[in-house]
């Protein structure tokens, strides 16, 4: 599978990604020490932690004082898991893994614990789950009935974080795992603060939450509304794609909690006379890296602007930028507490997760996920990325033409018909979701039992997201499968890298359904589908060319003819393919396979890729 060059580069690439991360993190600690107040390193009462950070040197606990606080339980032994049930794809034996690579991540690993041990911190335990009661929160009775209607007894970790400090009235800056109870984190404290001032819907607007997503936003204002099920305060949302004239009506009417997006929330804020905002004491950024990954930066800086200065903020999200520091550092207030409650931990995903890849030629892809797909039609909840918006609406035009009920969820679709999908497959018991990565953050759809990724991620971090979607609270389990091609297959290093356990299954082609021509002669047989399949075509290249790890992900290196098979064609389509003709070029492959004079520069453009 690999040569010396290619294992030394790998090797290279992993130590400078952990210098790199490192390098990160000192630097994000120290911004962070300026701001910071000594005592939240304590906010757990535990004799053991308070001791070891007493042998801290002082000079050291000054300047770490906003150190992410670690769960109670000691690091749990990690047991190697097997992948079983893929059926077209099988488990590898252990012994298949090459040794060097089980040598690096061994040596790795011990670099870890070696920083922990001399951080002098307890590492965080894998349990999402702590063993303090909402009860002890001293919340209000109104609150902690729905709380119990939700059937919760105890806190997950962050929420036993995060909840007190926030009802201290500080702002705080959380990360937490995917499926790990952000949303109650910022929602409770939000909830009893507006009980606690007695908001009415005259005083208009006492909290905002803002997500990326329509659909994100949704879900938490559905959470919100069973939180203030016994309360007299309101609750509303605006989102993009909805009616403007009915909001400016709630908004009027006074809605005390506000779940919104930033563009319409940005919106309503410059443009809606009678929308009132002046006595907001709480704002809340949910998946902050993601509101700022999409081009909401100067939404925010203006959102940010426009609200009074006195109120308390939090932000959140499984994963964490500089630019999310960066933001936190101009919206916060000083002194803030910074929560990271899978610091130290060995894997950054769920425990209940398993994760597979499997290497599929790129011409084999598309009968890969048809046979993939037929095999749990019924019988599972899957949902499928890809990466643009044409080629997952193709691939369920294509899979509706064979039998395959499936769902779709993107951009480009009518905002009551996204959302009337999205409650569809909330509700179903199987079924198939085929979406783009606006589906990737923040959704808790119950019990899905995949996650395939059959377009690549564009990283590890949207890896982590997209997987998110499933295995979600305690004790959940999931499955997660990433396709990548011979060519992509370096990915797997960068996961690894991440902290993420993943293990190869094998591609078994016999096992695959033998529909190539039947799929070759529907698709070219029929007018809309071919349209599509081309549309698919065209923008999964420039899609393809548009991915950040130019060296994993190189459109040079893609085989056009094997490209244009699975989508369904013999020989590739007569379509203008804008490429970057000035990408990275592997050493090892040969370049030039597409036929370049009927490409066009992509002219530096981000490629919008859902
Ligand atoms: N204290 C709790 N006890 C049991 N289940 C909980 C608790 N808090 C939240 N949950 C459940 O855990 C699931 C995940 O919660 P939530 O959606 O808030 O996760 P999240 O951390 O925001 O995830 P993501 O990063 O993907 O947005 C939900 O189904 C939620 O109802």
């Amino acid at each position: 599978m690999a040569d010396v060059d290619v294992d030394l580069d790998m090797e290279q690439q992993k130590k400078s990604r952990k210098r790199e991360r490192d390098e990160a993190k000192k630097k994000i600690l120290k911004k962070l020490a300026i701001k910071q107040e000594k005592e939240s390193i304590l906010i757990h009462d535990e004799p053991n932690k308070k001791k070891k950070l007493k042998q801290r040197g002082d000079d050291e606990e000054k300047e770490a004082a906003v150190t992410a606080v670690s769960n109670d339980e000691e690091p749990k032994k990690k047991k190697k898991k097997k992948n079983k049930d893929v059926n077209i794809v099988k488990s590898k034996e252990e012994e298949d893994n090459s040794l060097e690579e089980e040598e690096e991540d061994n040596s790795l690993e011990e670099e870890e614990e070696e920083e922990e041990e001399e951080k002098g911190e307890e590492t965080s335990g894998d349990g999402m789950m702590s063993s303090k009661t909402f009860e002890s929160l001293g919340l209000s009775d109104k609150t902690l009935k729905s709380i119990k209607e939700f059937g919760f007894k105890f806190l997950t970790e962050i929420q036993a974080k995060a909840i007190p400090r926030l009802m201290e009235g500080k702002d705080v800056l959380g990360a937490a795992r995917t499926g790990s109870g952000k949303t109650l984190a910022f929602l409770i404290p939000a909830i009893e603060l507006l009980y606690n001032v007695s908001f009415s819907p005259r005083n208009g607007t006492g909290v905002i939450i803002i997500c990326p997503t329509r659909e994100l936003a949704i879900q938490s204002f559905l959470v919100a509304k069973d939180l203030l099920k016994y309360h007299s305060q309101t609750v509303g949302k605006v989102i993009g794609g909805e009616n403007r004239k009915k909001e400016t009506e709630i908004l009027v009417k006074g809605v005390n909690l506000l779940v919104a997006t930033p563009g319409r929330l940005l919106d309503h804020l410059q443009n809606t006379n009678g929308f009132v905002f002046k006595n907001l004491k709480y704002l809340v950024m949910d998946e902050a890296d993601r509101i700022l990954e999409q081009n909401f930066e100067e939404d925010l800086k203006k959102i940010i602007k426009l609200l009074p200065k006195t109120r308390q903020t939090s932000l959140f999200s499984a994963t964490q930028t500089s630019q999310v520091e960066d933001l936190a550092l101009v919206s916060l207030k000083e002194p803030f507490v910074y929560i990271d409650v899978d610091e130290g931990r060995k894997e950054v995903t769920n425990e209940g997760l398993e994760q597979g890849y499997c290497v599929v030629p790129t011409a084999k892809r598309l009968i890969f996920l048809v046979s993939f797909l037929k095999r749990f039609l019924g019988k599972k909840k899957i949902m499928v990325f890809f990466s643009t918006c044409k080629s997952t609406k193709f691939h369920a035009e294509l899979c509706r033409y064979i039998k395959i009920d499936c769902l779709e969820i993107r951009r480009g679709m009518d905002q009551t018909k996204r959302s009337s999908i999205f409650f569809q497959f909330n509700k179903a018991e199987t079924g198939i979701l085929l979406c783009t990565d606006v589906a990737s953050r923040g959704l808790d759809i119950p019990h899905v039992d995949w996650i395939v990724q059959y377009d690549p991620p564009e990283d590890a971090k949207t890896y982590i997201h997209r997987v998110g979607r499933t295995a979600r609270g305690e004790g959940a389990k999931g499955k997660a499968l990433l396709v990548l091609t011979p060519n992509e297959l370096q990915f797997i290093q960068h996961l690894k890298a991440e902290k993420i356990p993943i293990e190869e299954h094998e591609f078994e082609e016999d096992k695959l359904l033998n529909v190539k021509s039947f799929l070759e002669n529907l698709i070219n047989d029929n007018d809309a589908l071919k349209e599509s399949a081309k549309e698919a075509y065209k923008t999964y290249i420039a899609g393809y060319d548009s991915q950040k790890m130019k060296n994993v992900f190189d459109v040079h290196r893609l085989d056009i003819k094997d490209v244009a098979a699975t989508f369904g064609f013999s020989d590739p389509p007569n379509v203008a393919l804008k490429i970057d003709r000035g990408g990275y070029k592997s050493k090892r492959e040969p370049v030039n396979k597409f036929n370049r004079g009927r490409g066009g520069r992509a002219g530096g453009k981000k490629y919008e890729r859902y």
